[in-house]
């Protein structure tokens, strides 16, 4: 299986604080691979560093054979962050057809792009007037739309109810399926049984690299909660020793 990013030693600061203090790991291609850990454990300063919009102190990123941000790999990664990057006072239908247009697109890939996150009922309406989650679902069809070899997605199932929530587990799937890269953070450990991969982050360290099965087969539970307990227990104790 080939990798579509490598990460090597990778070093950030942020502030005056070292939030990733050398990490390595890999993230296979045409997978779902999920980014989970506790809230400021460096998910979202990891994915910047994907996309190359995070400076580095050192180390490498290389992402579909190039550094990390280089020019040749704007249209290739598609980008999510947590704060919706929608225009509020165009519609959900204009902005996907904005977005489709700057990709090359056609109506047909923006329409598509919104029937995947669910929102061909709401295209009509202005994004100013949608609720949190909604907005969340029309800035994904947006990056969607490009059709991006690599797609990284901060958190993107906050404030979505239960069924979208599968819905767009199942939408990630497809994705996959068809050769798409996804890297997918949250720091709900139930979605972890859903991704192929799991880079389990504490405090900017990798404490686990493995897959669902895996990491329970390892720590002797079915429920992944509690294998990142027993990880980060485990992991305390030989700090302690
Ligand atoms: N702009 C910033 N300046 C200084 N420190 C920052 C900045 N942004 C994040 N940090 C710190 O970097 C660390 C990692 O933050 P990061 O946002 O990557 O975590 P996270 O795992 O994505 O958290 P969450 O799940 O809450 O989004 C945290 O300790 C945070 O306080």
């Amino acid at each position: 299986m080939t990798d579509a990013v490598t990460v090597t030693d990778l070093v950030v600061d942020r502030g005056h604080r070292r939030v990733i203090p050398g990490l390595s790991c890999a993230v296979p291609a045409g997978r779902v691979t999920g980014l989970l850990g506790p809230s400021g454990s460096g998910k979202t300063t990891l994915m910047r560093a994907l996309v190359g919009v995070q400076q580095v102190r050192s180390g490498t990123v290389t992402v579909l054979g190039e550094p990390a941000g280089s020019p040749g790999l704007r249209s290739r990664v598609g980008y999510v962050t947590q704060a919706p990057s929608v225009y509020p006072d165009l519609t959900v239908r204009e902005n996907a057809r904005h977005f489709a247009a700057l990709y090359g697109r056609g109506t047909r890939a923006a329409d598509d792009a919104l029937a995947a996150v669910g929102l061909t009922d709401a295209a009509g309406q202005l994004v100013a007037d949608l609720s949190g989650g909604q907005r969340g679902r029309a800035s994904l069809a947006c990056a969607l739309v490009g059709e991006p070899e690599l797609l990284v997605l901060d958190e993107p199932t906050v404030g979505l109810d239960p069924v979208l929530r599968v819905e767009l587990w199942e939408r990630f799937h497809a994705l996959a399926a068809a050769g798409t890269t996804l890297v997918v953070s949250s720091h709900v450990m139930d979605e972890a049984g859903r991704c192929d991969r799991l880079l389990l982050l504490r405090e900017g360290r990798l404490l686990a690299d493995s897959t669902p099965a895996q990491l329970r087969a390892e720590s002797g539970t079915d429920d992944l909660e509690e294998s990142f307990l027993r990880l980060v227990r485990a992991q305390q104790q030989e700090v302690a020793a």
